[in-house]
């Protein structure tokens, strides 16, 4: 029987493993990259997603036990303009972004990146755009009670209460989430990698 080569995910986020899944695809390991994640001085947006997936796939391929499997990672940015938000770790940081993005558009963009058997990397950048209603105070502080802003890119996540927040989308909804799953289904089917072939 055919069997798919070894997949290796390159991230800590449960939400990428969780997204993988609903292409019945499982990983036959999870290992994160750790890495510095500041942008370059004048560094766009989606070049630092771009570069931040890049590094996070070559930096778990690199490792001997995954010599000849594919490697994916992800890295998910939220940019308002030029400004690239945090990923909000204290609810300071999470308040002051959903102060900047309330009632304005701003897009998040996911990296994503393929270190196929063969070691070449391969990889695409998915843009959403999202637009938040004008937030009321009463809103935000209700949206901070829930914790769900914890290192999360921008301060939110989308698929928790936020949802009740966002006015309107333009995109992938799982990109937001931070594993576009179009666009990943075809990087992985595009670099030899079939979803329908049973793990080895
Ligand atoms: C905007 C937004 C982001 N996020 C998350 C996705 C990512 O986990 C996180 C952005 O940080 P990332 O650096 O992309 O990912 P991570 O640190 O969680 O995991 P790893 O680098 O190991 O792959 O924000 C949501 O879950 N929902 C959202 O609506």
């Amino acid at each position: 029987m055919v069997q798919r080569p070894l997949f290796v995910l390159a991230s800590a986020s449960p939400r990428r493993r969780e997204l993988l899944a609903r292409l019945g695809l499982v990983p036959d390991r999870i290992d994160a990259a750790d890495l510095d994640e500041t942008p370059l001085k004048a560094e766009e947006p989606l070049a630092l997603a771009a570069r931040l997936a890049v590094a996070k796939a070559q930096a778990i391929a690199a490792q001997a036990r995954n010599a000849g499997a594919f490697v994916l990672a992800a890295d998910t940015v939220v940019a308002c303009g030029r400004r690239v938000l945090p990923k909000a770790e204290t609810i300071d940081e999470a308040r002051a972004c959903l102060d900047l993005l309330s009632g304005r558009r701003h897009k998040v963009i996911t990296g994503l990146a393929l270190v196929r058997p063969d070691g070449l990397a391969r990889g695409r950048t998915v843009v959403s755009s999202v637009t938040f209603k004008r937030l009321t105070r009463a809103e935000i502080a209700w949206y901070l009670e829930s914790g769900e802003w914890h290192g999360k890119a921008g301060g939110y996540a989308i698929q928790g209460r936020a949802e009740a927040l966002v006015r309107f989308l333009s995109g992938s909804h799982s990109n937001v989430v931070g594993l576009p799953l179009f666009e990943t289904y075809q990087l992985l089917a595009g670099n030899g990698l079939d979803v329908t072939l049973p793990a080895p």
